[in-house]
């Protein structure tokens, strides 16, 4: 099959258009459709110029990145674009809707490009483990110049039709037909010198200081990369752009995508790619949501202006929603109208917007809600006060108004019950700073309905954010995966390890906060709430290790009760130059605090490996992950790790947290578990998952099975 077509305009314009929908990615039967279209153009002589273009106004989303799992055949893209270059006819790139990775490449070996105003350009390969190796790694700078070549390359960043124009990466953009405006193009400049217009003939200009210029990018992409492979070959590939001659080069170019591709990194970020796809597709219950009716939300309230809820407001107003933003403290309030406009303006200025487009109102009191089509409650996490304003809720607002709580772990279904309509409420948990951060949970209580879900859903994508659907349990998805973990950073700590070991070892895994770093700057006494809430907290001189029948660190409580509640007092697991400090600096106070701790309970220190550090922290985590999946919280692996990946810092270049235990090995992991529970029978974190022990007894079965493993196996207990 070929899917490039070939056809003739007025005679003399050779018109290949792209059909691969949805993005005409570059498949096999595309590149056999192009190479064929190129000979057909080579041999007719009516022909004098060549136009490429995508189906449906999308010029091309480059490679088709599902048959990088299989064995490459059929046409290879670097000498099918070669050919396109060498041509001695005019080729003009139409470039409308997109023009990423091979997309551009491709366009970057034809003569001229013409784009739409409204096409995104990029050569985004970094970001799925890769580099631009069709030659845009070498055309490119030789198009730009290096320095604007290494930002664009090693960011994987999208561009705008006019940056590129800026840049000098398109010779022209319209507002109008750009297909009819390049046959056009085209024509004109049949009989002109098609030399000049052939990148890999051009020198490429770099600066006198190209070396350090290199440099200064390398140091750039390892602070920012942690540990990600790609950005540093990158560097590479633009190394020899500069450095070497184009047939050189792109022989360095070849060999470091010959790495990459193979690499680990490559597999998880690709399967990132996939799963951020995945998960809007799919709501914990199986059902697909596609279906489900939706509400557009053109007027929404936020209840409560702490930070969560400034966050809230901030970032629906960007995404065109009208906002009533209700606070009953009047100093929180105050707060609110002075820091809610400044923040607003910030975000409209990243988003290059002059005025954000929703509209805010504040106001004190719930009475003003009434007209809103949803609402999100973003108060304390307390349920007695939650509880108040759901049932209130329901008596303020019209019928059929969608009621939301941004709790981060509470029971959404105790909440639905203090309402008139339990199938309106959602939990849509929003992490801090709620107007930056990615990732949103849409919590589905037992009796949400589809369409409020979806709603939810929908109006979290045009905020912007990667919306996961996840059932009702304490904590969610995220939030309960990450007690285990902070549990076992805990122990290791009442083990011998220092707050700087673990920080260490988590943050070389890629994380880009470790544990305590990160506690210090969300606040300790954030879980010291939800721990008093669950009745495990106790105060006394000899606080016991032992809670509810399980071990228990009240090192945690002890910081609190001692007032280190992290950056905000500036004490805690570190110590900062002030309240508010952000410097982390290592403190003796705390060196001794774990020293008086361990020979109160009589704890021997030991000297303890990054190795265990990092496998009872990661693999505690994991296994939580399987009893989610488990239990049908998450649809699948793929939602816990986007959630991880877009809420918690996991390294994208390891996939997520499911991922990474398929890549370790479902096996090790099973092994390591009951290797660390043998230790510590009294910690039921480290219980190895029964799913986790099924997986491995089917032989461990990839990552991308789990969902049908799982599915199979729910049906085969209930028979
Ligand atoms: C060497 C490597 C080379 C030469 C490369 O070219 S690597 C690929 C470089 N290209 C990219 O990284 C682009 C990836 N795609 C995207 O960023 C986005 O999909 C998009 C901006 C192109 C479109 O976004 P949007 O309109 O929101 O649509 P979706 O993201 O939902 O995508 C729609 C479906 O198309 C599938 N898709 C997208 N790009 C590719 C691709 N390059 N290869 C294969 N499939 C692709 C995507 O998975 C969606 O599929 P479904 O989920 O609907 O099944």
């Amino acid at each position: 099959m070929k899917m490039a077509t070939y056809s003739v305009l007025s005679g003399s314009v050779a018109l290949i258009t792209l059909q691969n929908p949805p993005v005409n990615a570059l498949s096999e039967a595309v590149r056999t459709g192009i190479t064929d279209a190129v000979q057909r153009t080579l041999k007719d002589p009516q022909v004098t110029s060549v136009v490429i273009c995508g189906q449906n106004g999308r010029f091309c989303g480059g490679a088709d990145i599902r048959e990088f799992a299989g064995p490459m055949s059929g046409p290879p893209l670097v000498p099918m674009i070669h050919a396109l270059e060498a041509m001695e006819k005019p080729v003009v790139a139409a470039i409308e809707g997109l023009a990423l990775g091979g997309g551009l490449e491709l366009a970057l070996g034809c003569h001229y490009r013409i784009a739409h105003s409204q096409a995104l350009l990029g050569l985004p390969e970094v970001t799925l483990g890769l580099l631009p190796a069709a030659g845009g790694s070498q055309r490119l700078p030789r198009l730009i110049g290096l320095p604007a070549a290494l930002d664009l390359i090693t960011t994987g960043r999208h561009i705008s039709a006019s940056e590129a124009l800026k840049l000098g990466i398109v010779d022209q953009v319209t507002d109008d037909n750009a297909l009819k405006m390049a046959v056009e193009f085209a024509r004109s400049v049949v009989g002109q010198p098609l030399g000049p217009r052939r990148l890999s003939t051009r020198p490429c200009h770099s600066p006198p200081d190209v070396d350090s210029v290199l440099d200064q990018a390398l140091a750039q992409v390892w602070q920012r990369g942690r540990g990600a492979l790609a950005p540093v070959a990158c560097v590479g590939a633009l190394r020899a752009a500069a450095t070497l001659p184009y047939a050189q080069g792109m022989e360095k170019e070849r060999e470091l995508m010959a790495t990459l591709f193979n690499s680990g990194q490559a597999r998880a970020l690709q399967y990132a790619f996939f799963s951020q796809r995945v998960v809007g597709k799919w709501q914990p219950s199986g059902a697909r949501w596609d279906n489900s009716t939706t509400r557009t939300i053109r007027k929404a309230a936020v209840i409560g202006l702490g930070t969560m809820g400034r966050g809230i407001v901030v970032a629906l107003a960007l995404a065109g929603v009208s906002v009533v933003a209700v606070e009953s403290q009047e100093k929180q309030l105050a707060a609110a109208r002075q820091m809610v406009p400044e923040m607003l303006q910030r975000g409209a200025g990243r988003r290059g917007l002059d005025t954000p487009p929703g509209v805010i109102s504040f106001s004190s009191g719930l009475e003003d809600v009434s007209e809103v089509e949803l609402v999100i409650e973003a108060v304390f996490e307390d349920m007695a006060l939650k509880r108040r304003i759901f049932s209130r809720l329901a008596t303020v607002c019209r019928p059929g108004t969608v009621l939301c709580s941004n709790t981060s772990g509470l029971d959404i279904d105790q909440l639905a019950e203090a309402t008139q309509n339990p199938a309106l409420v959602v939990g849509m948990h929003f992490f801090a700073p709620a107007h930056v951060m990615k990732l949103l949970e849409v919590v589905c209580g037992p009796r949400s309905s589809p369409e409020a879900v979806a709603t939810a859903m929908v109006l979290g994508k045009r905020m912007g954010k990667v919306s996961v659907a996840v059932g009702n349990c304490p904590g969610f998805v995220g939030n309960r995966m990450l007690k285990p973990y902070m549990e076992q950073a805990n122990f290791l700590l009442e083990e011998g390890a220092t707050p700087q070991q673990v920080d260490e070892a988590l943050e070389g895994f890629g994380f880009p906060m470790g544990v305590f770093r990160m506690s210090d700057l969300s606040g300790l006494d954030v879980g010291w709430r939800v721990r008093k809430e669950a009745g495990l907290t106790e105060q006394g001189v000899e606080p016991t290790r032992m809670r509810q029948g399980q071990r228990y660190s009240p090192l945690p409580d002890q910081m609190c009760e001692g007032g280190r509640l992290g950056q905000k007092t500036g004490r805690g697991w570190y110590r900062y130059d002030g309240p508010g400090g952000r410097v982390a600096r290592s403190d003796p106070w705390v060196q001794n605090f774990l020293e008086t701790y361990r020979a109160r309970h009589g704890l021997v220190p030991r000297r303890i490996a990054t190795e265990e550090i990092l496998e009872r922290c990661l693999y505690a985590l994991t296994n939580e992950g399987f009893n989610i999946l488990q239990d049908g919280v998450a649809a699948g692996p793929e939602d816990i790790d986007v959630i991880y990946v877009f809420g918690y810092g996991w390294p994208r270049h390891r996939g997520g947290p499911m991922f990474h235990a398929g890549q370790v090995g479902l096996a090790r992991v099973l092994e390591k578990l009951e290797h660390y529970q043998h230790s510590h029978p009294d910690v039921p974190h480290l219980k190895p998952s029964s799913l986790l022990r099924r997986l491995v007894a089917a032989g461990s079965p990839p990552v991308q099975k789990w969902r049908e493993f799982i599915s199979k196996d729910r049906v085969h207990s209930q028979l």
